[in-house]
């Protein structure tokens, strides 16, 4: 279908980011993890916004079930696919960032140049890309949904690891390797590198 020019004229909003930052007491960021299936990228964001929440920080997690199962429901797991649903989910991330929100967003992210997408949208200054590693053998051993067994007998086509790739991040802001470190030293290690970043100047 051929692109018509749209006629849009972005509104300026009274409230911006900084006043809304200033009303949180911290900066709005996007915490964004990826990794395989069963890495390990939903048990750290969830431990991770609840220590976040003691300190009184404003969180929100954006995963795949919040995600994939209702704006995203219409896309499937082809690239193609992926493509769109990081950037629609990069988009949203992105208002909750200009809400003054710590978005903590939990998907597989698979290809290197949808994470950078991402990392535009948001601003670099915003983006903390958080490298969730486990090997694969520990991920398909740890079998959390049963979705490798399914893979390796063939009911899943397109699966990450085994029939499509995963582009493991180069410079990660947090290189987790949760098949050596507990979870909560792996919260620790994030949180030493966003609380600083998270700073009202
Ligand atoms: N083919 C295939 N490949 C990978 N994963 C699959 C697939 N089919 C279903 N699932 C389940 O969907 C979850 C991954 O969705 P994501 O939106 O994070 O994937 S992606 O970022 O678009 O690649 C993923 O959830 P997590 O285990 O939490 O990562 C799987 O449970
Ligand atoms: N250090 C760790 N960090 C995160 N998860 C771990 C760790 N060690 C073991 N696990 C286990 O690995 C599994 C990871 O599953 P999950 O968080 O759903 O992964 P993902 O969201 O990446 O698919 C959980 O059963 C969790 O208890």
């Amino acid at each position: 279908m051929a692109k018509e020019k749209l006629h849009i004229i972005p509104h300026d909003h009274d409230i911006s980011q900084a006043d809304r930052e200033k009303l949180n007491g911290h900066k709005g960021l996007l915490i964004w993890f990826t990794g395989l299936s069963g890495s390990g990228k939903s048990t750290v964001a969830n431990l991770l916004e609840r220590k976040l929440y003691e300190k009184g920080i404003h969180t929100f997690i954006l995963d795949g079930d919040n995600i994939r199962s209702g704006l995203n429901s219409d896309l499937d797991f082809s690239s193609e696919s992926r493509k769109e649903n990081i950037r629609r989910i990069g988009e949203v991330s992105n208002l909750f960032v200009n809400n003054g929100t710590v978005a903590l967003s939990a998907f597989i992210s698979p290809f290197r140049s949808d994470r950078d997408q991402v990392r535009n949208i948001v601003g670099s200054d915003r983006y903390l890309e958080i490298f969730v590693d486990c090997p694969l053998e520990v991920c398909e051993e740890r079998d959390v949904k049963g979705l490798y067994k399914k893979a390796r007998a063939g009911e899943i086509s397109n699966f990450t690891g085994i029939s499509s790739p995963f582009e493991a991040p180069e410079n990660p802001d947090v290189h987790l390797r949760t098949d050596k470190e507990s979870k909560e030293d792996c919260v620790t290690k994030i949180m030493d590198v966003i609380l600083p970043k998270m700073a009202l100047k």
